[in-house]
């Protein structure tokens, strides 16, 4: 079977410092695929990669088992990818409903809009309660929710989530945690780029710890959360 997605020896640089040194892995879909490490591993600029905004210098990525070499960032989405970005970057003085539609702008089924904006709020039910407020009167945790939810409407077939426990008090990471879980039984793919490597790797069916543009170790979620030297390195064990 076809991978949902397919990295293979990809190469990333900014003028002439190569962020990303050579990477492979794949995502099945229905999995949970999570990218660990440090600041400045490469995990953010593998997934503006793989969503078009830079263009590698080396190496394959297919989707569907299509390559993306020649696909502009705006087609990308249209395929099937969309990017929850680090950082969230929601509208604020847009309403909460509208930064939702603005995810299904490439959209036309309005029934269909309409029954996922319905998705988005049983799934968050705060954005529900506050849709015609603007985004920015949101809490951090809040707009990590929006940003999600409309990442969301464009039907994705993979859901790409840039650190979103960034920044987060511990009550709301584990709500996101738990709305990650829950989107995974509800068939979702998801490829999750985290710092909190605890919480991404209890999550994830595969893991991929980077170090400095490199996958330095890869195994199953729980393999890496028990292994000893990411233990050491990530989860504070000495
Ligand atoms: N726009 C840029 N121009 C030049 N170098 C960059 C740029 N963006 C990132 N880098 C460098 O590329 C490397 C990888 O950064 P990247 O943001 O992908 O890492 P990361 O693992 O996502 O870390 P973080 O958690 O800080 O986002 C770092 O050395 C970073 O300084």
């Amino acid at each position: 079977m076809t991978a949902l997605l397919e990295v293979e020896d990809l190469r990333v640089a900014y003028g002439k410092i190569e962020a990303v040194k050579g990477i492979s892995f794949k995502v099945d879909a229905g999995q949970v695929v999570t990218l660990i490490g440090t600041n400045g591993a490469g995990k953010t600029t593998t997934l503006r990669t793989l969503s078009g905004l830079l263009k590698p210098i080396g190496g394959q990525i297919k989707f569907q088992g299509k390559s993306l070499k020649k696909i502009p960032a705006h087609q990308i989405v249209s395929l099937g990818l969309a990017h929850s970005p680090e950082g969230r970057h929601i509208f604020p003085r847009m309403t909460i409903e509208d930064n939702l539609r603005l995810g299904a702008f490439l959209r036309n089924d309005k029934a269909g809009i309409e029954k996922d904006i319905q998705r988005a709020y049983d799934l968050f039910a705060i954005l529900g309660e506050r849709r015609k407020q603007a985004a920015g009167t949101l809490s951090g945790g809040e707009q990590q929710m929006l940003a999600m939810g409309r990442a969301l409407m464009s039907q994705p077939k993979l859901l790409m989530l840039d650190e979103p426990s960034m920044g987060l008090s511990p009550i709301m990471m584990q709500k996101i945690m738990a709305t990650i879980a829950e989107l995974k039984s509800q068939g979702t793919t998801i490829l999750l780029v985290e710092q909190n490597a605890q919480a991404a790797l209890s999550l994830a069916d595969h893991g991929h710890v980077m170090e400095v543009g490199s996958i330095v170790l890869s195994g199953t979620g729980r393999d890496l959360l028990t292994d000893e030297s990411v233990r050491k390195a990530y989860l504070g064990e000495d």
